[in-house]
């Protein structure tokens, strides 16, 4: 059977994401549980463009918290001011303004940082950190007597940890931040001689239970977020990228394309894109039903997967009809591999819900990608392309004129 033929599983399951879709299950929600908490543990089961996605979203809160952050830091002054003596002030005035400037640091970090993933986890991190790293310098620079004058200061490895559920950060992301803010936690209480008495075993009790609803906070917003990029970027019905999303990532292979171009002597990386149709796809509806139409969708979308690379993509335009992108194939690989999507399709046995054999053909048109013209160029050029080979008699591969040929 076709669905049981999957060539690697795991590598399946990260391109096609339609479980959501299906309807719930005696023991699903067990299920949708375990697998949503994978998902929130760590980003290796993450796509490359949830990643991006994940990235836009963590930055706009660096963002508006790094922005909280360096207003509130310079206020805070006026209270040192009333309650710190005057040599004491110097030393936290000094540091507030290191802090400060780090803050302005992360925020244009984040903001110059559109779609670089690594840089706005840092920045992250950073925001995080910097607080930290101010409250543990003093700590460290004041003499041990001094440290029970200030005042607000203890608050902000809790606040902190508070501050790790307004991020869409995994689970263990979370978990190390915590531990580390316990960690400074418990070096304040070394300090402060409150280490192991009740005070200071209360304080690390309300950390932890901080900690706790937290990381329950950033896993109901990462898997939230996780569905609602499933659903605004996948078809329900066969699990494969939609029409936006598809037009989304050809942008990006397209820039791609133009970033890597130079880097040897070998030029840009050629990619092309396929456009494939189901040959009289109203019969098997009119025949079998709507429901067995649907089905051969799907089955045809698995095997559209089975045929290509983990980094190309396959996306349902629309209806019946399927486009492809093909990283790194020119137009020859990519007329050879469409070749074979359509004799595959055609020795295939599509199975009707009873079991019945469905006989299925695809017409495919084969276009280049160029890297300065406007995707829907190539889309529209790959289906001119399928649409003569409708013409010529269906179950045929066909290949577009060139975009510089002067006939188009
Ligand atoms: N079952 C099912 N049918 C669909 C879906 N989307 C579109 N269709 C049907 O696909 C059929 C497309 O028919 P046509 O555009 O005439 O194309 P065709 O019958 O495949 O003929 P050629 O493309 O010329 O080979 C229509 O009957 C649509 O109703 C879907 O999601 N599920």
């Amino acid at each position: 059977m076709l669905f049981s033929k999957l060539r690697e599983p795991r590598e399946y399951q990260n391109r096609r994401l339609d479980s959501l879709a299906e309807p719930p299950e005696v023991g699903h929600e067990l299920f949708v549980g375990l697998s949503a908490l994978r998902d929130t543990l760590s980003s290796r089961h993450h796509s490359r463009d949830f990643a991006f996605a994940h990235a836009r979203y963590l930055r706009s809160r660096v963002l508006a918290l790094g922005l909280i952050f360096a207003l509130l830091s310079p206020l805070w002054i006026v209270v040192d001011a009333l309650v710190l003596p005057s040599e004491l002030l110097w030393y936290t005035l000094a540091g507030r303004v290191g802090l400060l400037l780090g803050l302005v640091g992360v925020l244009a970090l984040a903001y110059f940082s559109l779609e670089r993933i690594r840089r706005i986890r840092f920045s992250a991190g950073m925001l995080l950190a910097l607080p930290a790293g101010f409250y543990l310098l003093v700590l460290i620079m004041l003499p041990a007597e001094q440290v029970r004058h200030l005042v607000g200061y203890g608050f902000i490895p809790f606040l902190l940890v508070a501050a790790l559920s307004v991020f869409p950060f995994t689970l263990l992301e979370s978990l190390v931040a915590g531990l580390a803010m316990l960690g400074l936690l418990a070096f304040t209480q070394v300090i402060d001689g409150s280490w192991l008495t009740g005070r200071g075993l209360e304080s690390v009790w309300l950390l932890s239970s901080l900690l706790v609803v937290s990381l329950a906070a950033n896993h109901f917003q990462l898997s939230l977020l996780l569905r609602l990029y499933r659903q605004a970027t996948h078809d329900s019905l066969t699990g494969l990228f939609n029409r936006g999303a598809l037009e989304e990532h050809l942008e990006k292979v397209q820039a791609w394309q133009r970033d890597t171009e130079g880097q040897d002597s070998l030029g840009s990386v050629p990619c092309s894109l396929l456009m494939a149709d189901l040959d009289h796809f109203k019969r098997i509806n009119d025949s079998y039903g709507h429901s067995v139409g649907d089905s051969v969708l799907c089955q045809f979308a698995e095997l559209l997967m089975r045929q290509t690379r983990r980094h190309d993509c396959v996306a349902r335009y629309g209806g019946e009809e399927f486009v492809i992108i093909l990283v790194g194939s020119g137009q020859a690989r990519a007329m050879e591999i469409a070749d074979r999507i359509r004799r595959a399709v055609e020795k295939t046995e599509f199975s009707s819900h009873d079991g019945q054999s469905i006989p299925v053909t695809t017409s495919i048109g084969v276009t280049r990608l160029e890297q300065d013209e406007p995707a829907q160029e190539a889309i529209k050029r790959a289906d001119e392309a399928l649409y003569r080979a409708k013409r010529e008699g269906r179950n045929q591969v066909m290949a577009a004129l060139s975009p510089s040929d002067p006939s188009i």
